[in-house]
């Protein structure tokens, strides 16, 4: 039964007939197999097909006015360094962003945050995350932050020694042999026991899992040639930065010379292509683990099989308690000033929906965040008292098709505390229930770039997420909609999503790091979540 952060285990029979329960169902999704006819009349199981699901009555955030008890806040808000352009194409991004979000000028800008009466405490930030920074925190989210030391579902297995990962299974290399760490009885229970928790709150379709993995097979084909033609090309990806994410555009500058590089003094085009892969373990200067056809897994394999990585001080959740002794970086900067940032903005529109401004919607003009970013929907006292100092998050990798079954996260020793959760990749319907399963949820959209917070009494309600769309699914997503063509086949920007198309192009290109198209199409598939919070 779900555990960790997650509130402990519930008693079997409170998962059966809820509403919670009944909605999970209605949105996970549902595989059938097509029934072949044979000539002898024989039926034979064929292709499985995915069952059509009625997303009808999920919220598209993005498409929401105030109405029915979602009340739309306008916020002026001065944005914290991370949120303003910082590299030459600021201005292509300043301008989508005007136009989509009305967003960033000059260092203060307005946001749109939505708020729902039947859920007070949980605001939500449509489109709240500007495109480069999204390219930021997924190559953090998928290549940097699941580096040792930080804790991940692979540590229970592999220690210390999976590094590089993202880079190995881009030049489709396995470990060199089934390494495996000595593991004491204990530790072999925590790891049955992590792998319990996966397997409840955060499942794997099985049958989509069979599909998925021919699509993967001819990706990581694609994507292997790719990444050899880039070695030759490109002068090193992977200047010194472990432990934070470089912000785009200052990777080459910062690379030129840097003696901590993987491949200082290596001149990419005297390194043959495979080798300077295997050098390039992040953060490491001497990773050796990962061999073109080594005989241990694939890293594409581990790559994909990786569930959640605990950011700040790592997550035990066995014990379920934070290890602030245990090795782990500190939790990148980027993410503590956007969940300040964003923290204090929900408590500004959970206090203006309690204080009557809804029906029509509300505009703040406020100008300066509230420094104490307290709990959003939690009362005045309450709100001075919890002054939000995150220092831990859980990043969560998913799939098409994966879900997280409704939980409540209670591990935190004060609940007062908001978590913040930032939505990248795939699009997925998130289920936002009340304290008791038997309350009914509301179904939202949520599409890369979306910012959630749960604070007050929301903090203490069910949510989960059902569903994980595929980008073949229909939902309109910025970000994995664009990549297709402009990053894969680098045809120009066109159709619908065409000004989008091209600003990503503009930027892949202005970013000059062909790191970003291997992170962007590795979240063609994947959804990554990260929610910042406070152990504290
Ligand atoms: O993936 C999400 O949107 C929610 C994640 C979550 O609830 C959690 O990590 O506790
Ligand atoms: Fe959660």
């Amino acid at each position: 039964m779900a555990e960790g952060p997650y509130e402990h285990a519930e008693e079997a029979s409170s998962l059966s007939e809820t509403a919670f329960r009944n909605a999970e169902k209605k949105y996970q999704l549902h595989m059938q197999q097509r029934l072949k006819k044979r000539k002898n009349g024989r039926v034979r199981g064929g292709k499985l097909v995915a069952q059509p699901t009625d997303l009808s009555d999920v919220i598209d955030v993005r498409a929401r006015g105030s109405s029915d008890g979602i009340t739309v806040h306008t916020l002026q808000c001065t944005l914290p360094p991370v949120l303003q352009p910082h590299w030459s194409t600021a201005s292509v991004i300043e301008q989508h962003n005007n136009q989509q979000q009305q967003q960033q000028c000059c260092g203060s800008s307005s946001v749109t945050a939505l708020t729902f009466q039947s859920h007070p405490g949980l605001a939500v930030f449509p489109a709240a995350l500007p495109l480069q920074l999204q390219l930021q925190l997924m190559r953090g989210a998928v290549a940097e932050w699941p580096e040792p030391p930080t804790r991940t579902n692979h540590t229970a297995a592999y220690g210390m020694q999976l590094r590089g990962l993202f880079d190995a299974a881009q030049a489709g290399l396995s470990l060199q042999q089934q390494l495996g760490v000595q593991q004491s009885p204990q530790q072999q229970r925590q790891q049955q026991e992590e792998q319990h928790v996966d397997g409840h709150h955060h499942q794997q379709q099985q049958q989509q899992q069979q599909i998925e993995q021919q699509q993967q097979q001819e990706i990581d084909q694609q994507q292997q040639q790719q990444h050899i033609e880039q070695q030759q090309q490109q002068h090193c990806q992977h200047p010194c930065r472990a432990g934070s994410t470089t912000a785009p555009g200052q990777c080459a500058a910062a690379c030129s010379g840097c003696s901590s590089c993987c491949r200082a003094g290596s001149p990419a085009s005297s390194t043959p292509p495979t080798a300077a892969a295997q050098q390039c373990g992040r953060g490491s200067s001497s990773s050796t683990v990962w061999a073109a056809g080594g005989s241990g897994p694939q890293a594409s394999m581990l790559l994909r099989k990786l569930r959640w990585a605990s950011l700040g001080p790592p997550y035990n959740w066995t014990l379920r308690v934070y290890e602030p002794h245990e090795p782990h970086t500190l939790l990148p900067s980027e993410l503590v000033q956007l969940a300040e940032h964003f923290a204090a903005l929900a408590a500004r529109a959970c206090s203006s929906s309690r204080s009557g401004s809804s029906g029509g919607g509300s505009r703040d003009s406020g100008a300066a965040d509230a420094d104490a970013a307290a709990s959003p929907g939690s009362t005045p006292a309450a709100a001075a008292a919890a002054v939000f100092r995150p220092n831990v998050a859980l990043v969560n990798y998913y799939h098409p098709g994966d879900t997280l079954n409704g939980h409540k996260d209670d591990v935190e020793r004060d609940l007062l505390q908001p978590i913040v959760t930032m939505s990248l990749g795939c699009a997925a319907v998130f289920l936002m229930g009340g304290p008791s399963r038997q309350q009914q949820p509301t179904a939202l959209l949520l599409r890369s770039g979306d910012v959630a917070v749960l604070g007050g009494p929301a903090r203490a309600c069910y949510h989960g997420v059902p569903r994980v769309l595929g980008s073949w699914e229909g939902v309109t997503n910025d970000v994995t909609d664009s990549v297709s063509s402009t990053v894969i086949s680098g045809s120009s920007a066109s159709g619908t999503c065409g000004e989008v198309q091209g600003e990503l192009h503009k930027a892949v290109e202005v970013l000059g790091q062909a790191e970003y198209a291997a992170v962007l199409r590795h979240m063609q598939q994947c959804r990554v979540n990260i929610s910042v919070r406070s152990s504290l």
